[in-house]
């Protein structure tokens, strides 16, 4: 007796988004948030997956950082949960977490990309890129290869010992990029990664920051106020007065 093979059978993509294929990245339910009398996040729930980037957009005080930092386990939100799905780890809330336990998850399954990149002026490119594996226990030879390999796909092989202060604003949001990454996280996030550059240097920068991250399967979570950097993502969320008032999906 023959079985019929099924012809269209649901066949995983190794990148892109996954929101039919994978379980998500990382999960939100009823976040809430007040600092004060201030009502920061009104009670926001999403699911983020491996391979998507999307875009928080939002008037200013609309709660995107405020957002980004409870994702991120920066902060803990004042009632609701944030359930994170490291394939290395396994599930965790990270509502429940302490100070301490968040900082080693932040360490171990995330990256963090700021407007200004905040590497450390007195240290080399390579150094900079290599803090997450140091941090994390790799013995400094190993940290060093694999940080120059980071640069390397980033393009910028040859400039591994330069000090930061001798790079361009684009070449040192590219090393701020290497450093977010090297230690393969599960999700990174990029609070207006592209905000100090110039529109030539923000949309090569935006495809970096997409080619180390989205194309390789994780999560990318972009704050920005620039329609362009949001029309790069797969998603786009809007925030208004603390919700997710609408969705757009881009592909
Ligand atoms: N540490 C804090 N103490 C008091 N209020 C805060 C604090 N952080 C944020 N807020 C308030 O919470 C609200 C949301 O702030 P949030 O920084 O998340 O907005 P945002 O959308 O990121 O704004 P922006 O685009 O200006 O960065 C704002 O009204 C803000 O003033």
């Amino acid at each position: 007796m023959t079985h019929p093979t099924p012809s269209s059978a649901p066949h995983p993509t190794p990148a892109g988004p996954s929101r039919t294929t994978a379980a998500p990245a990382l999960s939100a339910r009823a976040l809430t948030k007040t600092y004060g009398p201030t009502l920061a996040l009104g009670g926001v729930g999403l699911d983020l997956f491996p391979g998507e980037a999307v875009a928080v957009m939002g008037a200013s005080g609309s709660g995107k950082s405020t957002l980004l930092h409870c994702l991120a386990g920066v902060i803990s939100p004042d009632s609701g949960s944030v359930v994170l799905d490291d394939p290395r780890h396994g599930r965790q809330d990270l509502s429940g977490l302490d100070a301490e336990e968040r900082a080693a998850v932040r360490l171990r399954s995330f990256g963090f990309i700021f407007q200004q990149g905040l590497l450390l002026p007195d240290l080399t490119a390579v150094e900079n890129v290599a803090l997450p594996l140091l941090l994390g226990g790799t013995d400094r030879s190993a940290a060093t290869a694999r940080a120059a390999a980071s640069m390397a796909a980033l393009g910028l092989a040859g400039l591994e010992e330069r000090r930061i202060g001798q790079l361009s604003g684009g070449q040192q949001q590219r090393v701020a990029i290497a450093r977010a990454q090297v230690a393969d996280p599960v999700v990174v996030f990029a609070d207006e990664p592209t905000g100090a550059l110039d529109s030539a240097t923000s949309t090569e920068v935006m495809a970096a920051l997409l080619a180390s991250t989205r194309d390789r399967g994780r999560t990318l979570v972009v704050v920005t106020h620039d329609p362009g950097v949001a029309g790069t993502c797969d998603r786009v969320l809007h925030l208004s007065d603390g919700l997710v008032v609408r969705e757009e999906s881009l592909r």
